[in-house]
């Protein structure tokens, strides 16, 4: 018993003061990991929103984004969650019934209010921003268009969002705003990569833009869209041009065959079988081809199809000016564009008709694409019909004049050859969010692409905590070491129990 005591009195890890040391560093170590750890964790995820509505010559649709709320100033992190389209006709045909604007984007609106978190809606920036068709119906009738814009601002501050207010977005915007999107959701520009150009086709107007070594914005200044994002300079260049938008080229093309305001047309860009009485009031209704308007037409003509790709093309061709440049080099219409550079992203209806066409593998030779198309053309509209009895009789009608259209855009006007051809990529999506301009112009105004590369801490926080651990195990380790004077010595004599 008396032994027992005396070496509980001389082992001094049986002493009050060892044991209380001994306890406090290790808490003290265990604090220190716990508390980095917990310093670096990322914080529950809280997000942010942006809604856009796209008002586009077709149709409007509406797009919500999300990006974490901490990290308002990185890349490649706002995503679009939702996509609404809305019921109906594009805003600008609402031109002599405004109210039904308006009215037309409740049911959109709506499901943003379910969809945006209630306690974020106060602060989630709404925009709506509109293009060629509302471009288009501010030429011809401005006190029409802004009664548009005076209803669809009066049903959009119903919401309880940061409504941030309705205009019409310039072409030379709505290219480059398609740009910074494309690039910025291939996380292209954070990381100072090569760019994609972007070929966007609407229904009344389309845009090219890329960035070109040849190109520094001295020829032809109008094109020219400087941007510093990430710490790079881009100098890019883009142009819009309005009523070269699929519906509103067919309506140039159809205004070329009706010139002379014939009854009936017999069109290579329709197919053979396919034919339907038209008004010719409606053909001319806008200012793309109001003053080709034919005098003395009848109000009717019948539009028959003959389904013949070549002599499709030579027609479309012929709403395209090729005959005057000032320039180095044009494009079409008298048009400067630089050598066409790098990969391209065409979206839009490009990615619609190719995508029905089974045409958006750009792999396959262009001459053979050409084969196919006119393949698809020549097929009888019957036949046509009954292969595709769920598609949308306009789009069905139109595909042959549309695919023909791309193609003859691509090549005659933008100059794209059987050599850079395969560069151009039909899109539709980038990571889950559609290709178009509203991501682009939602970041530009909410100031998320900074000018300048962003700091980043010098070590990525996996790197930090396991340096942290690391220290804390070294400490512990020269504790215990420092503390070997007052370890327990064993005994080397053997002990007779
Ligand atoms: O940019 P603007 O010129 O104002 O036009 P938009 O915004 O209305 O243009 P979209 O990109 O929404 O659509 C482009 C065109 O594609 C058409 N379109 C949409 N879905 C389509 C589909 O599935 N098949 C064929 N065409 C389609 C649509 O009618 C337009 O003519």
């Amino acid at each position: 018993m008396s032994t027992q005591r005396e070496m509980k009195e001389k082992n001094p890890w049986h002493r009050p003061v060892t044991i209380i040391i001994t306890v406090i560093g290790v808490i003290a170590i265990v604090a220190l990991v716990t508390v980095a750890v917990l310093q670096n964790w990322p914080l529950s995820q809280k997000y942010k929103y942006g809604i856009v509505l796209d008002a586009g010559s077709s149709h409007t649709a509406l797009y919500i984004y999300e990006w974490p709320a901490e990290k308002d100033n990185n890349t490649g992190r706002v995503e679009q969650t939702h996509s609404c389209t809305v019921k109906g006709p594009g805003i600008s045909s609402y031109a002599s019934a405004p109210q039904k604007a308006g009215e037309s984007l409740t049911e959109c609106m709506q499901e943003a209010v379910h969809r945006v978190p209630k306690k974020r809606h106060h602060e989630t920036p709404l925009y709506l921003g509109a293009t060629a068709g509302m471009r288009l119906l501010n030429v011809q009738n401005s006190s029409a268009s802004n009664k548009v814009f005076q209803a669809v601002d009066e049903a959009l501050r119903e919401f309880p969002f940061a409504f941030q207010g309705a205009r019409i977005l310039s072409g030379q915007e709505e290219g480059a705003f398609g740009w910074v999107t494309v690039n910025y959701l291939d996380d292209r520009l954070r990381q100072g990569l090569e760019t994609n150009g972007a070929l966007d086709l609407g229904g009344a107007s389309t845009q090219i833009s890329f960035v070109s070594s040849n190109y520094d914005g001295s020829e032809s200044p109008s094109n020219s869209v400087n941007f510093r994002l990430y710490g790079n300079d881009y100098n890019l260049y883009t142009h819009s041009f309005l009523c070269y938008g699929k519906d509103q080229a067919l309506r140039m093309t159809l205004a070329q065959q009706t010139r002379s305001g014939p009854t009936s047309i017999l069109d290579p860009c329709f197919h053979d079988g396919y034919s339907e009485t038209k008004e010719y009031s409606k053909l001319y209704d806008s200012p793309c081809v109001s003053d080709r308007k034919p005098q003395e037409a009848p109000s009717t003509y019948i539009h028959t199809g003959k389904g013949n790709f070549h002599q499709c093309q030579e027609i479309v061709k012929s709403v395209f000016n090729f005959t005057h440049c000032q320039y180095s080099q044009c494009s079409f219409n008298g048009i400067f564009q630089p050598h066409l550079q790098g990969p391209f992203g065409a979206f839009s209806a490009y990615y619609f008709v190719m995508n029905f066409l089974k045409l958006t593998n750009t792999s396959i030779p262009l001459e053979q694409v050409k084969e196919k198309l006119a393949h698809y053309c020549a097929t009888p509209w019957t036949q046509i019909q009954k292969q595709y009895p769920n598609v949308k009789h306009k789009y069905l009608a139109e595909y042959c004049f549309s695919g023909t259209y791309i193609l003859t855009l691509l090549t005659e006007g933008y100059n794209f050859t059987s050599e850079s051809y395969p560069n151009i990529k039909f899109i539709k999506e980038i990571k889950g969010s559609d290709a178009g301009w509203t991501l682009g112009y939602m970041l530009n105004l909410t100031n998320m692409i900074p000018a300048e590369a962003p700091d980043s801490p010098p070590l990525p926080h996996a790197g930090y905590i396991s340096i942290v651990t690391v220290i804390a195990v070294l400490l512990f380790v020269l504790f215990i070491l420092s503390m070997r004077p007052f370890w327990p010595q064993c005994s080397k004599e053997p002990q007779i129990i």
